[in-house]
């Protein structure tokens, strides 16, 4: 017997493409616009599965999605939803959706869900109250939906996660909804920034110490892991973690267990784990800074966190956002102009989003007009810090891995081909800023006139092509 499902959606083309394509996975398909045909039809017949818009013409699809599971427990009800923020994601879980799809979505995708979602004949968690009130993270842009879907799949578990991304993209505030949306809220979240802390102290933070444990350890030391008894342990930049603390990490995460360091005793720890980089960790791992079997113990779920300049359409809600944060804080309420918002929305904001953060905190405080113009923000953009030093030299950096992986090389010249690559728009910026005067643009690079004419001979750059007149 052909299995039901029934679809809740009032937008005609949506649902007329979904019916087709679970028709075509031998679903039979009844669809209604909304949430009181929506009960009829419920009423009326058994499903094997629901699909839900949110918002319908006459009322919430996943507000009044609790009477529906408490009604008809086994039907898997999956979320349909175009408001793709976190919030959404969350309170369609938290309600008992067993998934949750962003719109636009994947039809194939879908489709795959809806049969495992019958297969299954299971919902998830149950829950009453909404979790979503201010809630943290900014943004619906696509980039983010995945984000959000990992987030709401380990709220109420204990797994692992390793939070990834650039610096400012959000990992550290990403740690900190899971602790407040999850099971864990009500105990402590603890945050250890390992790159900030002398390596040899980094054991003795971590793990405690006891008195006379070393010169200076004047008195017993409780470490992060006990304080974060019953909550999260947060372990900011692991890449920067020395090997003797990454050997004592995995102890403590095989087992359970800690001893502060001078000590005897093991002590239990239950305490969830996130950790989070802005380093790869593989070639770490090649190179052996990185223990292999430490990587997997936190690598349960992997949540990646894309850059800003590639959810360009969060731009302008985060300024938003930002600019309604200071006024709160006691900086002068302004707004945004639309001109200024186009203009940040183009920015590479190597930074991400502390820089944008910083930017728009400086544009409330200097700006001469309520409304933020985009002169303003030309202005701080000039003198804006393009991210941290660090950051910028990991771009050329990886914009070089990234040329070397896609580029093809005549055997025996990599180097004097890649080095060509680095010279011409260095040479080009140095002649132009000169207008094509060589002694000049030789003394800002700092190499050797003959050098510099010589190499622009072999790379054919025309210096007369950058003379001013
Ligand atoms: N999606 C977002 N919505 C609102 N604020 C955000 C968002 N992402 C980041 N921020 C803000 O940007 C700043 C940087 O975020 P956070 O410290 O979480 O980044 P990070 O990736 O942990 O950086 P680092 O790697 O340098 O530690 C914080 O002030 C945070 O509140």
């Amino acid at each position: 017997m052909a299995q039901r499902a029934l679809l809740v959606e009032d937008d005609n083309a949506i649902a007329t493409v979904i019916r087709a394509a679970l028709e075509d996975e031998g679903f039979e398909v009844d669809s209604t616009d909304a949430v009181a045909g929506r009960d009829e039809a419920l009423a009326a017949r058994h499903y094997d599965v629901m699909l839900t818009d949110v918002i319908l013409l006459d009322g919430d699809g996943i507000e009044t999605l609790g009477a529906v599971r408490d009604e008809y427990p086994d039907m898997p009800v999956i979320i349909l939803s175009a408001q793709n923020t976190l919030d959404t994601a969350v309170r369609a879980t938290d309600r008992g959706a067993f998934e949750y799809f962003p719109k636009p979505f994947d039809l194939d995708e879908l489709v795959r869900a809806t049969r495992q979602a019958v297969e299954s004949g299971k919902s998830s968690i149950s829950g009453e109250e909404d979790p979503g009130q201010g809630l943290p993270l900014i943004g619906r842009s696509q980039a983010m939906q995945e984000v959000y879907r990992l987030i709401t799949r380990v709220l109420h578990n204990d797994l692992t996660v390793l939070v990834l991304g650039e610096s400012g993209t959000g990992k550290e505030l990403v740690a900190e909804a899971i602790h407040e949306l999850g099971a864990r809220k009500t105990g402590p979240f603890v945050p250890v920034n390992t790159a900030a802390i002398p390596r040899e102290l980094i054991e003795s933070e971590l793990f405690g110490h006891e008195k006379g444990a070393f010169t200076g350890a004047t008195a017993r030391s409780i470490g992060k892991f006990e304080q974060a008894q019953g909550g999260t342990l947060f372990l900011d930049e692991i890449g920067d973690m020395p090997a003797e603390a990454q050997t004592r990490l995995l102890r403590a995460l095989q087992s359970g267990r800690i001893r502060r360091v001078g000590g005897s005793e093991e002590i239990a720890v239950n305490v969830r784990i996130i950790a989070a980089t802005n380093r790869d960790l593989l070639p770490m791992i090649a190179a052996g800074e990185f223990r292999e079997d430490l990587y997997y113990r936190l690598n349960v779920v992997p949540i990646k966190l894309p850059p800003l300049r590639d959810r360009a359409g969060d731009i302008a809600p985060l300024a938003l956002h930002f600019l309604s944060r200071a006024a709160g804080e006691g900086l002068p309420k302004r707004s945004l102009g639309e001109d200024a918002a186009q203009l940040l929305t183009q920015q590479p904001w190597r930074g991400n989003v502390r820089e944008l953060q910083n930017l728009i905190y400086r544009a409330a405080l200097l700006s001469r007009d309520d409304v933020i113009d985009a002169e303003t923000v030309e202005s701080l953009l000039d003198t804006a810090p393009q991210g941290s030093g660090n950051s910028e030299a990991q771009d050329i950096g990886s914009t070089i891995t990234r040329w070397l992986e896609s580029s093809r090389f005549g055997e025996g010249n990599l180097y004097h081909d890649a080095l060509a690559e680095l010279e011409r728009p260095l040479f080009r910026h140095a002649l132009s800023k000169t207008g094509g005067n060589q002694l000049k643009a030789a003394q800002l690079l700092g190499i050797n006139r003959n050098t510099l004419r010589k190499r622009l001979s072999e790379l054919d750059i025309d210096p007369e092509s950058f003379s001013r007149n």
